[in-house]
């Protein structure tokens, strides 16, 4: 279940992240980029004040990728009894050994590597992180003017990332000037903590941080006992009459679609087909549970951007042979979330045929559960 993270400056900050609802609060000084440190004595008095209430995780710094260095940090702010410390690594030298000086910290403090997207890290550090005792690696972004994290790293890199994170035995935060929309596009790569500094702030991530705001980031993300980013919704839906199993179809519904999106694809039977890509045409419909008639806010929709991220994701596994399997997965992916009921499918072929060739299908969710 992914946790809130909020990135705050002080004790004002976070007592402002904690009534809206943050679950880590996370102490760093955003006017020094994206690792700048609160100094120790700062830390100490936040993870006094919190006492406990929730974990406290603290920068370490922009740091060079000299052990020695690392260490000096990591020791000052190990000792500050935050729960989390966070240690930036950069790509341009080998960060094995600034990774093991500190393995041994992880008996007192648990340690979180930061990875950056835009920086093309080295996903080869997870299992050295994972073998030093990191207890968790975060995807972030370096050069916050630079847009969020997923116009660095796009779904199926993301996705890539989680998996190797995970397959390593790290937890997974990612971060990187995170909005609104964002949230649901994340959840389904089930990440263990979303952060955030930006989209809590009025007027840049060097603004005074709003409750409002933490609390309205707090409000997407689904808590303890909700599933996979839909469970606000069904709250919703059970408000609204709907209920598990029921005859979901035939209630109100809305169609949200992606027409004519083009995509390279590894696809096709012959050997001639192999080894190269194609251009695919996707068109898909899903019929979505409408919660309110008033939309308002990410809870309240299903992104159009899942059925492009799906499709990316899917695609980026690798080479299929068939447009009916990649028609079914692309289905299969979007009946996963609970509030699309019914989708329609179309793979196109753009190349093989003077014209075009491919699949139509169309499934649903009660179809699948009998229900
Ligand atoms: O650790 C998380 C970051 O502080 C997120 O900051 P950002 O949303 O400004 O990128």
């Amino acid at each position: 279940m992914a946790r809130m993270l909020a990135s705050v400056t002080g004790l004002d900050e976070a007592q402002i992240a904690l009534r809206g609802g943050a679950d880590i609060i996370d102490l760093k000084d955003p006017a020094d980029g994206a690792l700048g440190a609160l100094s120790p004595e700062i830390v100490h008095e936040v993870v006094n004040a919190v006492g406990g209430r929730t974990p406290v995780s603290a920068v370490c710094g922009n740091l060079p990728m000299d052990a020695a260095a690392v260490r000096r940090a990591a020791e000052t702010y190990a000792a500050t009894g935050a729960d989390f410390i966070k240690i930036g690594f950069l790509p341009e030298v080998d960060a094995r050994s600034a990774v093991e000086a500190v393995a041994d910290l992880s008996g007192r403090v648990k340690l979180v590597a930061v990875l950056f997207a835009d920086l093309d890290p080295h996903l080869d550090l997870l299992p050295v992180l994972a073998a030093n005792n990191f207890h968790a690696v975060m995807l972030d972004t370096a050069r916050k003017g630079s847009g969020g994290l997923l116009r660095h790293f796009g779904p199926d890199r993301v996705a890539a990332f989680v998996g190797r994170a995970r397959e390593a035995g790290l937890k997974v935060g990612l971060a990187g000037a995170l909005e609104a929309p964002d949230i649901p596009r994340l959840l389904p790569f089930e990440p263990d903590f979303l952060g955030f500094r930006t989209a809590l702030c009025a007027g840049g991530r060097s603004g005074a941080i709003s409750e409002e705001a933490v609390r309205r980031i707090r409000s997407l993300i689904p808590k303890e006992g909700q599933v996979n980013g839909s469970a606000q919704a069904d709250l919703r839906l059970l408000a609204r009459g709907y209920t598990p199993g029921g005859d979901e179809a035939s209630r109100s519904t809305d169609r949200i679609f992606v027409h004519d999106f083009v995509l390279p694809v590894e696809i096709g039977a012959y050997s001639f087909e192999r080894g190269r890509t194609q251009k695919v045409r996707f068109d898909v419909d899903a019929d979505v549970m409408r919660v309110t008639d008033n939309p308002q806010d990410m809870g309240d929709v299903v992104s159009y951007d899942l059925i492009m991220d799906g499709i990316r994701t899917i695609v980026a596994r690798g080479h299929l042979d068939l447009v009916e399997t990649l028609a079914e997965q692309i289905a299969s992916h979007l009946l996963a979330v609970p509030r699309i009921v019914r989708v329609t499918v179309r793979v196109e072929k753009l190349e093989v045929a003077p014209g075009r060739v491919g699949v139509e299908i169309v499934r649903s969710r009660s179809a699948r559960t009998g229900s």
